[in-house]
């Protein structure tokens, strides 16, 4: 597996450059006043106002100072400065952007109208209106700016973080009687640290040209202390006849700002790179040595994946949850995916995609939908192809809908970016999709929200999303887990009718067994990452020959369950994806395993009657009638 990138590590040459110019500025301001403070103070009468020399190469200011060291010392006060404004206007602003939500309503109200006021002045203006408030000096000048630049920060606070309040996760914290000032501490503030901390980055560059511009006016730094703007300011009084004694904290002063600029540039890429990963550098599957587990190559199959492995870094032994799975479905077959939680139904589905999210990669020997070879497309070609090819339906439809853009609008553009078609045909086709699937009166739904839709319909208005390019494949993935059982089953009917009036293969995830069982017309059973039995949907009930395929439809309780016993569990648990058992995965919870299965894993076998099954000691319907077997049970088995 391919070492992965660290998302932070700089790779662009603008990356470079940002870090190259932020090192030597800390390192100048660091040393600079180590080395460079005597001559920067050093009076020589006989040197004044010089000019360019090799001694002085930016000349001598009105005392002989040279002006070179002085820039160079100075860089440390007026960058040191610019942070502690931005720190404090930062800090300011989160604090009050933060108490609408601790203070109540009206209180919040009067508070976010004052800041929204503020906002609308001139920052620089009201720093310089502050500054005669606070006094004229560093300090002052300081204290100005961080709250002239507090109003921007408190919005931006305010925003996210009312964004924030509305996630569940807050609601259910609400309801656990956690307290406001707890919430926000918690729950709200380190959720939007990074747009705050990428902000004030970028804003330090502002606080530097303001400082110095506050300097420059007298308001800032005043003597004998010197910045740029204090710099800047007594070389204008030359300008004639030295140019180079302005120049000097002029150019400080740009290098220094677009060196901020750059950094906050940096960050945002890198946060929303980072952001962005699974989407942007989602892992294609990528070539791998041929698997032992290989299906059978059949001519209808509209997806074919061999040998396929998922894997994340890790700190200590890798990290693989897809272990080698192979399968294939058939144009218009609908095949179920079932295991526990954690046995890798997801990332296959999203490898599949090519959508693991990143650092996350992808490897299979075969990778294949419609014939096409996904493995060796060029990014965007895929893309394209997985855009018109693949449908996704996910099991919260309101990830896949903007909840900004009307439906209709949403299923048009589909049609407009990958069939090309023109504005009012694409929204017919809209129309006509969400008819299809069923969603009543599409032409005003078509008008309506996502919010607007109910549950069901929102998934079934996915469903139509995804059949707007005529896809091959659908995966659908827990789709309808979220809903009522009649919503549910309408679902469900609705991707058979999909899959049988346009052929379209149908990959159907779900834990539920049931689910799958009314659904799919095959059954792949995964366990620890791997598929452990390929079996009809017509033998799940009682032919299955995987003791984990009928520990699993042993636990399923049905009407017929005796509710006095406690519901049958399978003993244990599955195994952790870095420490696979060297043998069969489910041999330490399996009451059939011998030495064979702890040593050696099984390969995904063909039986004779075509199913397919990882098991030394596969069951039978003679091991059925055997009374000396015990299945797993209320008891956790023998
Ligand atoms: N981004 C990730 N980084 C590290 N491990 C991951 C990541 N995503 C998933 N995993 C791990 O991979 C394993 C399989 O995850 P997956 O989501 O495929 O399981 P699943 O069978 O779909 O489970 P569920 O039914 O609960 O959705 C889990 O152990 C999970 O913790």
């Amino acid at each position: 597996m391919s070492r992965p990138r660290r998302p932070g590590m700089p790779r662009s040459a603008l990356s470079l450059i940002t870090l190259v110019l932020l090192v030597v500025l800390v390192c100048v301001a660091v040393v600079a006043p180590l080395i460079f403070a005597g001559q920067a103070k050093s009076i020589d009468v006989n040197a004044i106002q010089g000019g360019m020399s090799g001694r002085h190469p930016f000349g001598t200011d009105a005392l002989g100072r040279d002006i070179l060291a002085r820039t160079l010392v100075a860089t440390r006060l007026s960058i040191w400065l610019a942070l502690l404004a931005t720190l404090l206007g930062t800090l300011c602003g989160v604090i009050v952007g933060s108490l609408p939500i601790i203070v109540g309503r009206r209180l919040g109200r009067l508070i976010v109208a004052g800041f929204n006021l503020l906002v609308a002045f001139p920052g620089l203006l009201l720093a310089l209106f502050l500054a005669l408030v606070f006094g004229v000096g560093a300090r002052g000048a300081v204290l100005a700016l961080a709250v002239g630049m507090a109003p921007s920060f408190a919005r931006l606070t305010h925003t996210t973080a009312s964004g924030i309040a509305k996630a569940d996760y807050v609601s259910a914290a609400k309801l656990l009687g956690v307290s406001r000032r707890r919430m926000l501490l918690r729950h709200v503030l380190p959720n939007i640290a990074e747009p705050l901390v990428v902000n004030a980055t970028s804003q330090v560059s502002s606080a530097l040209l303001s400082l110095s511009a506050l300097s420059y006016l007298g308001f800032g730094v005043q003597p004998p202390a010197f910045d740029w703007g204090r710099m800047l300011s007594d070389g204008l009084s030359s300008i004639y006849t030295n140019p180079a004694a302005a120049l000097a904290p002029c150019v400080a002063i740009v290098l220094a700002g677009v060196t901020f600029v750059l950094a906050g540039e940096l960050l945002t890429l890198l946060v929303a790179g980072h952001r962005a990963a699974p989407r942007r550098r989602a892992a294609a599957v990528t070539a791998s040595g041929p698997g032992d587990d290989l299906p059978p190559a059949g001519p209808g199959d509209v997806l074919r994946v061999e040998d396929l492995t998922v894997g994340f870094p890790s700190a200590g032994a890798p990290l693989v949850p897809v272990a080698g799975v192979s399968l294939n479905v058939r144009a218009g077959e609908i095949v179920g995916i079932v295991g526990e939680s954690g046995s890798g139904k997801s990332l296959t589905a999203l490898a599949i995609g090519s959508l693991v999210a990143y650092p996350g990669t992808a490897h299979a020997a075969v990778h294949e939908l419609g014939g096409n070879d996904l493995r060796g497309m060029r990014p965007a070609a895929r893309e394209r192809f997985l855009g018109t090819s693949l449908a996704m339906v996910f099991q919260d439809p309101l990830s896949a809908l903007n909840p900004a853009i009307r439906v209709g609008r949403q299923l048009a553009e589909v049609s407009e970016v990958h069939g090309g078609l023109r504005r009012d045909k694409a929204m017919a086709r809209a129309v006509e999709r969400l008819r299809s699937v069923r969603i009543p009166a599409p032409e005003q739904r078509a008008r309506k929200y996502p919010m607007e839709f109910s549950g069901g319909m929102r998934q079934r208005a996915a469903i139509g999303m995804g059949l707007m390019a005529e896809p091959l494949l659908i995966i659908a993935d827990e789709p309808t887990t979220a809903l009522d059982v009649t919503v549910q089953r309408d679902v469900l009917t609705l991707l058979r009718q999909v899959s049988d009036e346009r052929g379209a293969a149908v990959l159907f995830i779900s834990h539920d067994i049931a689910v799958i069982a009314e659904i799919a017309s095959r059954v792949l059973v995964m366990y620890g990452g791997r598929v452990v039995e390929d079996l009809p949907v017509t033998a799940l009930a009682d032919d299955a020959a995987h003791p984990y395929t009928r520990a699993l439809v042993a636990s399923i309780p049905d009407m017929t369950t005796d509710r006095a016993l406690p519901l049958a569990t399978i003993p244990g648990r599955p195994p952790d994806p870095s420490a696979r058992p060297d043998g069969c995965s489910f041999a330490p919870r399996c009451t059939f395993a011998d030495d064979t299965c702890r040593s050696t894993r099984p390969p995904l076998a063909e039986t004779p009657d075509g199913r397919r099954v990882a098991c030394w000691h596969p069951r039978t319907e003679a091991d059925d009638a055997d009374p000396t077997v015990i299945e797993f049970g209320a008891e956790g088995g023998r």
